[in-house]
């Protein structure tokens, strides 16, 4: 038996100072900016500090939160870490990348585009960032099995009904477009896709936001047993503590770029500190 906890386990991903400033990215346009400012607008260059000098590793088989209102930054950290932008300094390490020796972003974008087929795989708030809903339910899942080597039909066909079993996607569905598809099954099909490697991480960004209250509560269910069963470690990004004490054990909370309180999901959600994080949470209290 394995005398890991969670905490001393060694990462999945470690991300070290992480910035990113839309315009002018020389040390003025901090100045002014965060929290105690109200603002991640630089009142001297108008550059918008996005996020800044974030820092958190993730065990595998964890999950940690980042949550904030629209604005705060949370997803400029998440397209950061999955590549889908330059970050403007800082750190991005993934064990299974040279055992996390290597700054991803110092990789040039061909290589970085790389990990996205089996290092690291994301699921958008959006269904058609991550699918191509003109393609079937099917064809979207071998997409990455093909993209990494799969060359037999039946074995990716097999993969993918697999793969769609476990989602909870009826299989008679596997050859219909995916834009034939309710939005919680897109999201799920989005899913299916994204675990289709074995990814180590995982990155949810508003994974069932704009979806019905319903709908939304089986996502999360389901995806709160993937997470369980999958050991895959998980950054989860939202603007709802809902879904944040659903599925994360640790949770960051953002606000004008700048990281103001992290802890325990549960504690944070019983006691928080920052006056931001107690707004949050009162609202989500209802
Ligand atoms: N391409 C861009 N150019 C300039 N500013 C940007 C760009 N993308 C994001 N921003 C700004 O960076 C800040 C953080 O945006 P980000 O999308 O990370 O926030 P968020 O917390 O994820 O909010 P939301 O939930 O609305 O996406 C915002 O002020 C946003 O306007």
């Amino acid at each position: 038996m394995s005398t890991h906890t969670p905490q001393s386990r060694p990462w999945a991903l470690k991300v070290s100072g992480l910035g990113r400033i839309y315009g002018d990215p020389s040390p003025a346009s901090l100045t002014g900016t965060g929290p105690e400012h109200g603002t991640a607008v630089s009142p001297s260059t108008g550059a918008v500090v996005a996020a800044w000098d974030v820092s958190f590793e993730v065990a595998p088989g964890e999950a940690l939160g980042i949550i904030g209102e629209s604005g705060s930054g949370k997803s400029t950290v998440m397209r950061c870490i999955a590549g889908d932008e330059a970050a403007t300094t800082g750190g991005i390490a993934l064990r299974s990348v040279a055992d996390g020796t290597v700054n991803l972003c110092d990789l040039l974008p061909s290589a970085r585009r790389r990990l996205r087929l089996k290092d690291i795989a994301a699921v958008y708030q959006d269904p058609a960032a991550g699918l191509n809903l003109d393609v079937t339910a099917g064809g979207n899942i071998a997409d990455p099995l093909t993209a990494v080597g799969w060359r037999s039909y039946d074995g990716i066909r097999q993969r993918a009904a697999e793969l769609l079993e476990r989602v909870e996607v009826p299989l008679s569905r596997m050859d219909d477009l995916v834009r034939t598809f309710s939005g919680g099954m897109r999201q799920r099909v989005q899913i299916a896709k994204a675990l289709a490697n074995d990814p180590p991480v995982l990155l949810l960004d508003e994974p069932t936001t704009g979806l019905d209250a319903s709908v939304a509560a089986g996502v999360l269910d389901l995806l709160r047993g993937l997470l369980e069963e999958t050991g895959v470690a998980a950054v989860v990004v939202s603007h709802d503590f809902g879904v944040i004490d659903m599925l994360t054990r640790r949770v960051l909370v953002m606000k004008h770029g700048r990281v103001v309180e992290s802890g325990l999901t549960d504690q944070l959600l019983e006691d928080p500190q920052h006056p931001y994080s107690q707004q949050l949470v009162a609202a989500a209290r209802g």
